[in-house]
């Protein structure tokens, strides 16, 4: 962590867990109650955040410390560079569907653990500020101008997120101006904006895709941002991944170095369910759900020939999430294959081993195997390949699943092996294309208007995103300074190899290089024990 300069003018403050009173009187003239000042003790670490690319030295760490090793990583707001704003009471206390709610305002201490397993001696440990609306906000309705982008690759549920900031600023907070910005962050510069309002989103949540359109590439902060004062637009609502919250961290920094009172936030978006930090990233559900179709379809057409197997492969770049867990759904595949648990060909312990044992004991299989598993083989087989990388710079991949499939018919076709049928299935376009399930779309909701609380309340530069069953806002270095991906050390890869009887392809010497790895990943189905009063109760959080 560094070491972290207190603040002379923050006195320390031991947290009180007493709730906010609803009647609390409004912040004095001149005086922000935006959670910030609370603080036990605050500080501002200089260092680079988290060294990501495209993150510079501006965006300071902004933590505050507490009591047994508490660790807020708190996220901007805009008292931090905008003295003396003047706030405005919550229009929600009118509002007749939330007036009668008990304690709907956020505690300004609340803030939800990164880790929920303790021991009794270890330190509290890092935390994130609990989302949801304040008491005071920094806008007053007619003021505000928003826009809505969605940057990089499909994901189920995109247009539900889009539908209930829409809806979210409209109903709860009475904004009527929200645009959304078309194709991308390139449509900032070179493209005509949208209205949107309820009308407009009202069905939007049926349909796949993204009706803003989106790309790759095209990130210019400077000219990003003077879209953005030209059009005299204070809040932006960026939807994407790992990438696109690299360029929403971008554009917050400049949107701090001119001074202006732009509130800028992260929705997490990615279908590989690649980012860290959250407990899951929507769509994933529907991602797995949809994976179901098309393994059951490889079962069918394995199980009807004589030594069939089915292969089907699904998304996944760097993380084999969607290809882990669609194998732990359906019981039905023998082997499933992922980026981080490198795998081999040829010999004992290999792949076509275990194939032909299979086939011999059960007349069929099923292979799933994720787009990015196997590309060091590939490459090895075939070094001149080089795909290059897309717009955004995401290295491009061959196309394992027609390798595999390749390799596999050779190795059989060989004489004196077995005969085998393969078929082979690429459903990754008509996955990521589809509409979200119902538990993606309540949970689209409620990042969408935790998003829309935050901003109002005047925090920016920050994603929100859901951290141990609690809506929460995370600083932008943390969403971008790594990846989440599967730990094969951890049980659920354990799970998975006992669910399919694979080889692990991994000597015990290997196991025990891995166990080095730092923090556990976030991981959709662990053990971690679910609290009663969760946000969402049940999303994503099973007894494993
Ligand atoms: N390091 C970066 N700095 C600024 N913008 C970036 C960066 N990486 C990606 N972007 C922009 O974010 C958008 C989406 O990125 P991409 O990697 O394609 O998808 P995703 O956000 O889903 O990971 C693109 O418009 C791209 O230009
Ligand atoms: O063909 P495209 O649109 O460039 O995208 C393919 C990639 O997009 C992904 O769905 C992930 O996209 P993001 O990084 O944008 O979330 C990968 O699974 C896949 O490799
Ligand atoms: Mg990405």
């Amino acid at each position: 962590m560094g070491s972290i300069p207190a603040l002379p003018s923050v006195p320390t403050v031991k947290s009180s867990l007493a709730p906010e009173p609803r009647d609390r009187p409004a912040a004095g003239p001149g005086k922000q109650n935006n959670g910030a000042a609370a603080a036990p003790r605050v500080g501002s670490s200089l260092s680079a955040a988290g060294g990501s690319a495209g993150v510079s030295d501006m965006a300071k760490k902004k933590i505050v410390t507490g009591d047994a090793g508490y660790i807020l990583e708190d996220v901007p707001h805009f008292s931090d560079y905008l003295p003396n704003l003047p706030t405005y009471s919550n229009p929600l206390q009118d509002n007749p569907s939330y007036s009668v709610v008990k304690q709907y305002f956020v505690h300004v201490d609340d803030t939800v653990p990164q880790k929920v397993v303790v021991h009794k001696d270890s330190p509290r440990g890092v935390h994130f500020r609990r989302a949801g609306p304040r008491q005071r906000v920094y806008f007053e309705a007619d003021d505000v101008q928003a826009c809505i982008v969605t940057c990089g690759g499909l994901c189920p549920g995109l247009n539900t997120v889009i539908r209930e900031i829409v809806c979210g600023l409209y109903h709860m907070y009475g904004v009527k101006r929200v645009l959304g910005i078309n194709g991308g962050y390139r449509g900032f510069y070179a493209r005509n904006t949208v209205p949107l309002d309820p009308k407009i989103v009202n069905d939007i949540h049926k349909r796949g895709g993204t009706i803003l359109g989106t790309s790759r590439g095209g990130h210019d902060t400077k000219k990003i941002v003077d879209s953005i004062q030209d059009r005299g637009i204070n809040q932006v609502y960026i939807i994407g991944g790992d990438g696109t919250q690299r360029g929403a961290s971008l554009i917050f920094e400049e949107v701090r170095r001119r001074g202006l009172k732009v509130a800028v936030a992260g929705i997490p978006k990615t279908i590989d369910n690649d980012i860290p930090v959250i407990d899951k990233s929507f769509g994933f559900d529907t991602a797995v759900e949809e994976a179901q179709r098309a393994i059951n379809a490889a079962h069918v057409e394995a199980e009807s020939v004589e030594n069939g197997i089915g292969l089907v492969k699904l998304m996944g770049r760097n993380s084999g999430f969607i290809a882990m867990y669609a194998t732990l759904a359906s019981r039905d595949v023998d082997c499933c294959l992922i980026p981080e648990s490198p795998f081999y060909l040829e010999g004992a312990g290999g792949l076509f081993e275990y194939i032909e044992k299979r086939l011999k004991e059960n007349g069929h299989m099923v292979i799933v195997i994720a787009e990015g598993a196997g590309q060091e083989l590939m490459s090895q087989s075939n070094q001149s390949l080089d795909n290059g990388k897309d717009a955004s710079g995401n290295k491009l991949f061959q196309d394992v699943g027609l390798w595999i499939s390749q390799k596999i018919k050779d190795h059989f076709s060989q004489r004196g092996k077995m005969g085998i049928t393969l078929k082979y299935i690429d459903p990754t376009y008509m996955i990521r294309a589809i509409p979200s399930i119902a538990s993606d779309n309540v949970y689209c909701t409620l990042l969408a208007q935790s998003c829309v609380h935050g901003t109002m309340a005047g925090y920016t530069g920050f994603t929100s995103g859901l951290v141990n069953g609690r809506q929460t806002y995370i600083p932008f270095y943390r969403i971008t300074e790594k990846q989440n991906n599967v730990v094969i050390t951890d049980r659920m890869w354990a799970r998975l190899l006992s669910s399919t009887n694979q080889p692990s392809f991994w000597s015990p010497k290997d196991v025990i290089e891995d166990k080095r790895e730092e923090e556990p990943p976030t991981e959709l189905l662990d053990d971690r024990s679910c609290c009663a009063e969760n946000d969402l109760v049940g999303l994503g959080k099973g007894t494993g």
